[in-house]
């Protein structure tokens, strides 16, 4: 390194790097990357890696005769528009928004994306499966979950998960799920929030526990509410997907294969899954087949694996079958994975806004202690009184939104309803924190989070300026399951524990990756017993 440091000290070199250092966007750089969080970093770099591999698809899109958006100016070489992203995302985003209309495209992490925002962005997400894909956007080329499961557990995913939610878990089933998310509750603080005093270095993981705790047994059964390697695997599997696709990014795609034996780490789940769920499908299947030549009911406990269990496919003949037992006991884990991750973000947004606004917590409290007074649990009816609740809960999955998502990709040469046109392979964004509030920069500030603004409207119902749950025929149809787990958590967390920062600080509740996708907050934090 002696070099570097001879190098230093050359009058020519000292003032050129004295001259760099004055450039205001010098100091951005560095306060960038001083507080940038690694998986930022990581994004940078696959980003600039990524550019150079899609140059060409760049040039030919440019080549096809289609009335393409308008490609927002100022893209840096390698960087694109990322690191205006990281910097000043609301403000850049509105920029662009007003300058360029409602459909435009940015160089991000590497690829030339199309960015919808207004009635483009609604469109979008309504689009057909066979247009705009978000399994072939984000769960398959983003995530790689087919490097994880065969195409027939892919389908149940994709096309069955969804069919069976809608039966297993509507608004009005939601009474008699009370008192299982309860149980899952009470059992969650009894394995996480043992001591008095309770350190919580890793919140991220503590809330994706915290939420497979109370899903499992309400979602799987109530044999596996105690079986920690269940609720590990559930509440693990998104993280250990997300954690390769950095890896995944930076690897061309001809070489994936090469790289896949080396991060495996979802097959482990896979034989969890396999080992405790299997053998409870083949004893429920044994009871349906006995139940039905008796022509009895079977008196299962209807839930989603209870919904899986009894849904019947159509082979290519036409003729029903049904999945088999560890092909659904696999398909667990893409429950978790659509429940997982999502809930206990959103758990974990709420409690950190409450802690950065005493004035919320203070109002949350009061109303807990008008409504449902001393220990007793919530009950149903008791949830739909709490008007604050929800307001505040509507708000947070609003500011909780990723400025921008649900990369769908354009199955085939895309024209919307406003004439542009989007080559097919095009990643398609849609700007779900400006369809929420108008403009990005809106409520941007922490002091600014405003429940009222909901007004009494219900934190499951989508809206024009409510698509946190996305709208069209994929709005989420757990919706209801996890607002009703979240504010179940925060009722029972707040009536039994005071609950800070470890720092003391003030947190920022929402973090975004790299500018766009919102994220836990890290900060610890402390749960202390109330007597
Ligand atoms: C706060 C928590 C949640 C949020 C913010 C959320 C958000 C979303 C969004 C935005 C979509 C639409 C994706 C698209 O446009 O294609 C979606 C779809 C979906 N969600 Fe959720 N979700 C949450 C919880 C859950 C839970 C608890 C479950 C299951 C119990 C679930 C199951 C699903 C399924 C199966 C789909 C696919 C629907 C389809 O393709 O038709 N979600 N979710």
């Amino acid at each position: 390194m002696d070099y570097l440091n001879k190098l230093q000290t050359n009058a020519p070199i000292q003032n050129a790097i004295q001259l760099i250092k004055q450039l205001p966007v010098t100091h951005r750089l560095t306060d960038m990357y001083k507080r940038s969080t690694k998986n930022e970093l990581m994004f940078v770099g696959a980003a600039t890696f990524i550019t150079l591999y899609n140059l060409s698809a760049y040039i030919k899109a440019q080549r096809q005769k289609l009335n393409l958006p308008p490609a927002v100016p100022f893209s840096l070489p390698l960087f694109g528009h990322t690191l205006y992203l990281m910097i000043m995302p609301n403000k850049f985003l509105d920029w662009c928004n007003e300058k360029y209309g409602e459909v435009y495209n940015l160089d991000v992490n590497g690829k030339t994306v199309t960015v919808t925002n207004g009635k483009s962005s609604e469109e979008a997400m309504k689009a057909n499966q066979e247009d705009l894909s978000l399994e072939h956007g984000i769960v398959r080329d983003l995530l790689h979950l087919d490097y994880v499961f065969d195409a027939d557990i892919m389908d149940i995913g994709v096309r069955v998960n969804p069919a069976v939610a809608k039966i297993a878990v509507p608004n009005s089933k939601m009474p008699q799920y009370v008192p299982g998310i309860q149980r899952g509750l009470e059992n969650a603080v009894d394995e996480l929030l043992k001591q008095d005093v309770n350190h919580i270095q890793e919140p991220n993981l503590f809330f994706q526990n915290f939420v497979a705790y109370m899903s499992v047994p309400s979602l799987v059964g109530d044999e596996f509410g105690l079986n920690k390697e269940v609720i590990q695997s559930f509440a693990g599997f998104t993280g250990d997907v997300i954690k390769n696709v950095a890896l995944f990014m930076l690897v061309p795609k001809f070489l994936h294969k090469l790289v896949l034996p080396y991060v495996q780490s979802a097959k482990k789940h896979q034989d969890v899954m396999a080992k405790y769920i299997a053998p409870v499908i083949i004893q429920r299947r044994e009871k349906m087949r006995l139940a039905a030549e008796a022509g009895e009911a079977h008196g299962l406990e209807e839930n989603f694996l209870q919904g899986l269990v009894e849904y019947t496919n159509k082979d290519k003949d036409g003729n029903p079958v049904q999945f088999n037992e560890i092909e659904l006991a696999h398909a667990v884990l893409l429950v978790a994975f659509a429940s997982v991750h999502t809930t206990s973000m959103n758990l974990s947004f709420s409690l950190y806004w409450l802690i950065a606004r005493p004035d919320l917590m203070a109002k949350l409290l009061q109303e807990i202690e008008e409504v449902c007074p001393g220990s007793s649990p919530i009950t149903h009816a008791e949830l739909g009184q709490m008007k604050f609740l929800n307001n505040f809960m509507r708000e947070v999955l609003r500011q909780g939104s990723d400025r921008l998502a649900n990369g769908k990709k354009a199955m085939r040469d895309y024209t919307f309803a406003n004439g542009y046109q989007v080559p097919k392979g095009r990643i398609v964004e849609s700007s779900l924190r400006q369809l929420n509030f108008g403009n990005n920069v809106i409520r941007s500030e922490v002091d600014e989070m405003d429940p009222d603004m909901s007004m009494n409207r219900i934190s499951t119902t989508p809206a024009r300026d409510f698509v946190s749950f996305g709208m069209g025929k994929h709005l989420c149809p757990g919706r209801f399951f996890a607002v009703q787990e979240i504010q179940m958590s925060l009722v029972y967390l707040l009536k039994n524990f005071e609950i800070k920062t470890a720092s003391g600080k003030r947190p920022e509740p929402v973090t975004r990756i790299a500018g766009t996708i919102a994220t836990n907050c890290e900060e610890p934090l402390v749960f202390i017993a109330k007597k």
